[in-house]
């Protein structure tokens, strides 16, 4: 059973920056997948006009697509999006591994939560079921940047572009 959140645990995306990085790859899968990302994030408080859409031809080109981006220094976080289909040969263990690898690595390298939504499918069938984790991705991205924030400024309330008043530090409050 899944416990109520509270309005404070609530992830909270407002005033952030994000970049959705997606593969073409298997498109009618991504192209569901980014717009449930995209409209994840904004439930979630992020504007509209803050979220950047950007296109590898495949998933194999998401850690460079997503390094490029990260080193943009124009996002909070990146979703990186694809769809990894099993065909005739191990081409898929081979894209889906790098993919991962790949990820991982602009994530440690630049400090940023870079995201990993590729989906590892069997089949088209496995693949369109698992479209809905693009959303867990978009809390993911949230709940990260939020983390690494209190984890790096201990003192500080809420960090926030648009809300001046949440940029006040909890010592500044008290003076
Ligand atoms: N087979 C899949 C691919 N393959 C394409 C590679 O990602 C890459 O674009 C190509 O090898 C050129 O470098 N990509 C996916 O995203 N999903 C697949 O199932
Ligand atoms: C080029 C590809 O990524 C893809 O066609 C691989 O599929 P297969 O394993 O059937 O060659």
């Amino acid at each position: 059973m899944s416990e109520a959140i509270s309005a404070e645990e609530r992830p909270d995306g407002r005033g952030l920056r994000i970049a959705l990085a997606v593969a073409r790859y298997h498109p009618q899968i991504t192209g569901a997948m980014q717009e449930t990302a995209r409209r994840s994030l904004i439930a979630h408080g992020v504007a509209e006009e803050d979220i950047d859409i950007w296109q590898a031809p495949g998933s194999f080109e998401l850690p460079l697509l997503a390094q490029t981006l990260a080193a943009s220094r124009r996002y909070d976080a990146i979703i990186c999006l694809g769809c990894v289909m099993k065909g005739e040969t191990r081409h898929d263990v081979l894209v889906g591994d790098a993919a991962a690898q790949g990820i991982q690595r602009v994530a440690l390298d630049s400090g940023l939560p870079v995201i990993f939504g590729v989906i590892c499918a069997a089949n088209r069938l496995q693949a369109q079921e698992r479209i809905p984790r693009a959303a867990e991705c978009a809390l993911a991205a949230i709940e990260l940047v939020s983390t690494l924030r209190r984890v790096r400024h201990p003192g500080a309330m809420h960090v926030c572009r648009h809300d001046q008043q949440d940029m006040v530090s909890t010592s500044e409050r008290s003076s």
